[in-house]
């Protein structure tokens, strides 16, 4: 099947993070500094990306990578450079044939550095690109809510192969969405789930702490025809999307359950296993153009699951143009049956 050997060292990559992840999770002191838009990255996020880099490198070393971090700050920064030093090389599978599909471990602290930066491709419509966001959710992750590890394969700008790790999510497929799934979130047993999808032949669950070499289980949106009954998912921070205005479209829909609000794609893959129904994200501020490694795994995912994910205009997100969104405008996303209908109400309570 083609892409075979992409997913499987994507979903290995990913795992392989998610082990980084969690152990900084459980720290108190996840070293989180303040990048110059303010927002967080931590130990967890640096490490996170070297790891998973290194193993794109050593299996597709023609590919590029746009990552979300760099190391300028830990260049300079030696006490934090260690600690994420520290666990990037503690960090294996257990599996040791998995683990050797990986390309082995790093070697040192400038090898890591460099694979960090390997992540500075500009992007576009040409070629091999992978997108990575080491950590999405960077404050949930530090609230103790939910977070992603995410790495998506576009080939000439379209998404071909994505997978999410959410480590703090239930690996059951069928649990329904709590709407305090976002907040005191952890890594307890019953959590940890691998989405994963190829462009072409569906999307997939399964475990995420020890699925190893095992293939996943098929996934679906849920089949919705009355949208009133839909469950939709939002953003924590009101900053990212406008909590008001998905009251609003909410109401004009008739829906009556209330929001689920948690960080990161973990939307995109709790709509894609049919736990929640839509996906709002409507821009606050005019300016802010959305990130291709917000969105690239789980635009894949949902779309392979059954749904459709455009802008707020009902346009494809066009990953094709660079680092960002730029000719998008905000996501909406949710199944075929009722995307339509959502998104005339979007325009309408949006005015656009
Ligand atoms: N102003 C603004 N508008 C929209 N989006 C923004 C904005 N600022 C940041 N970001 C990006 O949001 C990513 C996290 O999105 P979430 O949906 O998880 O947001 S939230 O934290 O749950 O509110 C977050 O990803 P990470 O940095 O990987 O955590 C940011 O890339
Ligand atoms: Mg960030
Ligand atoms: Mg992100
Ligand atoms: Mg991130």
């Amino acid at each position: 099947m083609v892409y075979e050997k992409e997913l499987l060292v994507a979903q290995l990559a990913v795992q392989r993070a998610s082990i980084a992840t969690k152990r900084v999770f459980h720290q108190t002191a996840k070293g989180a500094v303040s990048k110059d838009d303010k927002s967080p990255v931590t130990i967890g996020d640096f490490g996170a990306q070297a790891l998973i880099i290194h193993a794109i490198r050593k299996n597709f070393p023609e590919d590029k990578v746009v990552g979300e971090e760099d190391s300028d700050t830990l260049r300079k920064n030696d006490e934090l450079r260690q600690q994420i030093w520290e666990v990037v090389q503690n960090t294996k599978l257990e599996d040791a044939e998995a683990e050797k599909l990986l390309g082995g471990p790093l070697t040192s602290e400038s090898e890591m550095l460099d694979a960090i930066d390997y992540g500075k491709d500009e992007g576009g419509g040409r070629g091999r690109i992978w997108a990575l966001d080491p950590i999405d959710g960077t404050k949930g992750f530090l609230r103790g809510g939910q977070y992603a590890v995410c790495l998506a394969l576009m080939v000439d700008g379209d998404v071909k192969v994505g997978v999410l790790g959410c480590p703090n999510l239930p690996i059951d497929d069928s649990a329904p969405l709590d709407v305090k799934i976002g907040e005191n979130a952890n890594d307890e047993a019953g959590k940890g789930v691998l989405f994963s999808a190829v462009l072409g032949q569906g999307a997939t669950s399964r475990p995420l702490g020890t699925a190893g070499l095992q293939p996943g289980k098929s996934i679906a949106m849920k089949n919705l025809t009355d949208v009133s009954q839909a469950t939709f998912c939002e953003s924590v921070e009101a900053a990212h999307s406008s909590h008001g205005e998905n009251a609003a479209i909410a109401k004009k829909l008739g829906i009556t359950k209330p929001g689920v609000r948690m960080d990161s794609q973990s939307k995109y893959g709790s709509i894609a296993r049919g736990a929640g129904d839509l996906y709002l994200r409507l821009p606050v501020r005019k300016d802010y153009q959305e990130k291709i490694w917000d969105h690239a795994a789980g635009d894949v995912i949902v779309r392979e699951a059954g749904g459709v994910v455009t802008d707020i205009h009902g346009k494809r997100l066009d990953f094709s143009i660079g680092r960002t969104l730029r000719d998008n405008k905000g996501v909406v996303a949710g199944p075929k049956g009722v995307h339509d209908a959502v998104l005339s109400v979007v325009k309408e309570v949006l005015g656009v």
